[in-house]
């Protein structure tokens, strides 16, 4: 895998004359997980669809990238909508990256990152066929399949229950270490768990919260990580 970077966005966006977010000025640090929080509608899926070069019809104004040169071919992005194909199988649409490069998939690799998502037995299930969280789990398969440097997951643990929700976070920690990656949720929990950074984005800006010590994926019952959780929630409720 090629050196993971660290990322910056400094400036303002609009959509037509809609202002969506001004004066941002953010900083993913390279090899790290940053947690982007904030009220529904701020921007935050605008800014992983700006670092992943699929924001056309936003109006940005400023400058964003990586500090070590372009992001082009680096970046994985698990959207918020699974995007799974509806004619293909579970484990083609996690092999769809290779495919889409024209690559051989390499079957071994899906067979064991299906396995460890829980979905081993719905390799040859079709999407329609899958609960949410189980399309959810999938669309997760994929993004973990592609070896980028830059990972983008925009909630992607958001359909899953409890139990699954914690097994993913786990998962995601272990496989992505090493890599950059910007994770957008609406769950404090989930920021106080993984975070190394953890950031609030408003309208007019985007401010940090010092997230617990130790190591990611944090135990979900340590006091400071219940103390980050709590004091975040009221960070938030601040907004709304
Ligand atoms: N294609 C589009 N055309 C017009 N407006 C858009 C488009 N995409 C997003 N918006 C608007 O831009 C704003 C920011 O959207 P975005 O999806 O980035 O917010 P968000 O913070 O990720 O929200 P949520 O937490 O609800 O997912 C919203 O007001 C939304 O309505």
């Amino acid at each position: 895998m090629t050196q993971a970077p660290t990322l910056h966005m400094k400036g303002s966006a609009k959509i037509g004359d809609t202002l969506i977010f001004d004066a941002l000025d953010l900083t993913v640090a390279a090899g790290q997980w940053t947690c982007l929080l904030g009220s529904s509608g701020v921007g935050k899926s605008t800014v992983l669809k700006l670092f992943a070069g699929l924001a056309e019809h936003v109006d940005f104004s400023g400058t964003f990238g990586a500090e070590s040169g372009p992001l082009d071919g680096k970046i994985a992005l698990m959207a918020q909508s699974d995007l799974l194909l509806p004619w293909l199988t579970v484990a083609q649409n996690v092999a769809l990256g290779a495919r889409l490069r024209g690559e051989a998939s390499d079957a071994g690799k899906v067979a064991s990152v299906l396995d460890r998502v829980g979905l081993a037995d719905k390799s040859k299930s079709k999407p329609s066929e899958l609960s949410g969280g189980q399309r959810q789990r999938v669309a997760l398969a994929r993004t973990l399949m592609e070896d980028r440097p830059v990972v983008l997951l925009d909630e992607p643990f958001s359909a899953l229950d409890a139990k699954n929700r914690a097994r993913m976070q786990e998962l995601s920690a272990e496989v992505l270490e090493g890599r950059t990656v910007l994770l957008v949720t609406h769950d404090p929990a989930e920021a106080a768990r993984l975070g190394h950074a953890i950031v609030v984005m408003t309208e007019s800006g985007a401010q940090t919260v010092t997230p617990p010590q130790g190591a990611v994926p944090r135990a979900i019952d340590n006091e400071n990580v219940l103390k980050v959780q709590a004091a975040l929630l009221a960070r938030l409720r601040e907004d709304a």
